[in-house]
């Protein structure tokens, strides 16, 4: 890209309309997402980029997680355990304490049914919600429309191929495809239907950024510190520094924090790998 930048809008975790100047002098606007241009990255932190998962089954582990994190940590997920069991109250509490939620609820059914669980869930406040690409390009409209009405919404974020799976788990389903293969179908196909952001694992981070999907917000997680050697039920995974010079924009990082012996010492040593990367 070339030129000026003349004017910004948004907040940093969206996608931006600039206005610029072209090499011949013309002002033209320009949709671009803030992770991918050098000239945006420079103003973010480190923790713009992490997201810790709150995988505990109550809302009095996840937030003395929180606070054990030291005020370090931006951006904190909910998944599903922790819904279940707390409901969208979880998400306030959290959001009280001055933090940006991820709720991970991976919707997935028909598209009316999908689109009322947007409306729902942008309730909470929100920053970024999940659904499955695999529901189909009807039911990702559905919920692009859905939030497009509301006056907030969240960040929709369509999971391609879940990080645990390899190939062996992916033709067990009857899909012939590589993982790779797989997450590229999906990908274009969700950000064609208006998905803002995809969930993928840091092996197919590359391939996405040279595709139809390369201006998504890629949400990664399978993330392994170079020190842990316990991959735990996840199958293509990277170490932080090497998802983010892949072209990550966001890390999701559970149990290599959580289940530290010190979480504020693991999280801050991969904020410091994310800061050098
Ligand atoms: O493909 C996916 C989609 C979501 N996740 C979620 O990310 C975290 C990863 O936790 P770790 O403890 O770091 O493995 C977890 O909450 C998953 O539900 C994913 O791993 N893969």
């Amino acid at each position: 890209m070339c030129g000026e930048y003349l004017q910004v809008c948004s907040n940093p975790c969206t996608r931006r309309r600039i206005k610029t100047r072209n090499g011949k002098g013309r002002l033209l606007w320009q949709s671009i997402h803030p992770f991918q241009d050098s000239r945006y990255t420079e103003g973010m932190k480190p923790a713009d980029h992490l997201i810790v998962a709150l995988d505990f089954p109550n809302r009095t582990q996840a937030l003395d997680m929180v606070e054990r994190l030291n005020g370090q940590i931006r951006w904190f997920k909910v998944g599903l355990e922790l819904y279940l069991a707390e409901g969208l109250s979880i998400v306030e509490a959290i959001r009280a304490r001055g933090h940006e939620v991820f709720l991970d609820l991976k919707l997935h059914d028909i598209p009316n049914t999908v689109a009322g669980a947007v409306r729902s869930a942008a309730a909470s406040g929100a920053g970024l919600l999940t659904l499955h690409a695999s529901g189909g390009p009807a039911m990702l409209a559905a919920a692009r429309r859905a939030a497009d009405e509301l006056d907030y919404a969240p960040r929709l974020l369509a999971v391609t191929v879940l990080t645990s799976m390899d190939k062996h788990q992916l033709t067990a389903t009857g899909i012939d495809a590589s993982p790779a293969s797989q997450v590229l179908l999906l990908g274009e196909m969700a950000t064609a239907a208006g998905i803002d952001g995809l969930v993928c694992s840091p092996e197919e981070v590359g391939i996405l950024r040279v595709s139809k999907a390369k201006d998504a917000l890629l949400v990664v997680p399978g993330i392994r510190p170079a020190d842990t050697t316990l991959a735990d039920d996840q199958s293509r995974i990277a170490t932080p520094g090497d998802a983010i010079r892949r072209g990550a924009s966001m890390l999701v990082v559970g149990r290599p924090i959580t289940k530290a012996a010190d979480p504020a010492a693991a999280a801050a040593a991969i904020l410091k790998e994310i800061e050098t990367a």
